[in-house]
């Protein structure tokens, strides 16, 4: 089975993709994949140079990630630039991976898609986990995170599908608001529910 994990930003999908990772599924990560396809000397990092000028680029020629941040978080066209750009490269490394788990023997993949529902990514999944918490609870471990102002983490959540709208559309739903253990909890409910 091929098990979609996503929420909204900092809704805790990695920190749920860690306890899958234990109970030993292999898992796919988008974040880490879309931090691949742009390391020094790829064409998806030569084309972010191009569209977005030097000021993007790090001295040693990686991604200023925090640059790149403040440009496309609060800016809707810089964001779909960048999108469009680095996207396609990103969902052709995902389902590299899938496959090549699969081909290893595994029975169950877990694709941590982080914008699944933005990018209407269903038909890559036979099910679909939302991790929720509620916006004070999002927000502040946001702040807190990542260091970010209360306008900056506004943003960034901004850029992203409303949470209730992402958990209409899952086949479960892990309530991340309270402490790691209740989240274990749910989890092993969802994955004995699911037979997997
Ligand atoms: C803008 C970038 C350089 C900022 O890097 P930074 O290290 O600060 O954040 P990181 O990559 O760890 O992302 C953190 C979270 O931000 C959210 N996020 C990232 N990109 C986007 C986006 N284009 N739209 C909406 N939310 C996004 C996701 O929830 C993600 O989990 C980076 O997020 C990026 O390259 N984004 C485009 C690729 C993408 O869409 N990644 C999301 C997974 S498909
Ligand atoms: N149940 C919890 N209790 C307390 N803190 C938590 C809990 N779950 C996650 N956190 C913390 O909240 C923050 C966000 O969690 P995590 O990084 O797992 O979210 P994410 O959905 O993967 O984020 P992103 O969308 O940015 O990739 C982290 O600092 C994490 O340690």
């Amino acid at each position: 089975m091929i098990i979609g994990l996503t929420g909204s930003i900092a809704s805790g999908k990695s920190t749920v993709a860690n306890l899958l990772k234990d109970r030993g599924y292999p898992i796919v990560d988008a974040d880490e994949i879309a931090r691949l396809v742009v390391e020094p000397g790829s064409p998806v990092l030569h084309e972010i140079e191009t569209v977005f000028g030097a000021e993007v680029i790090c001295d040693d020629g990686s991604l200023n990630r925090a640059a790149m941040g403040r440009l496309v978080f609060g800016d809707d066209k810089k964001r779909e630039q960048l999108n469009a750009i680095i996207h396609p490269a990103i969902r052709k490394e995902l389902i590299l991976q899938k496959e090549s788990h699969l081909a290893a023997g595994a029975k169950t993949v877990i694709l941590d898609i982080p914008l699944l529902f933005e990018n209407k990514l269903h038909d890559y999944v036979e099910k679909i986990l939302v991790v929720s918490v509620t916006p004070e609870v999002q927000k502040e471990r946001l702040m807190s995170r990542n260091q970010l102002s209360e306008s900056e983490a506004d943003s960034r959540i901004a850029s992203q599908l409303p949470m209730d709208i992402k958990e209409q559309g899952a086949d479960a739903v892990i309530d991340n608001n309270g402490d790691l253990a209740e989240t274990e909890r749910q989890l092993d409910d969802v994955l004995q529910k699911w037979l997997v």
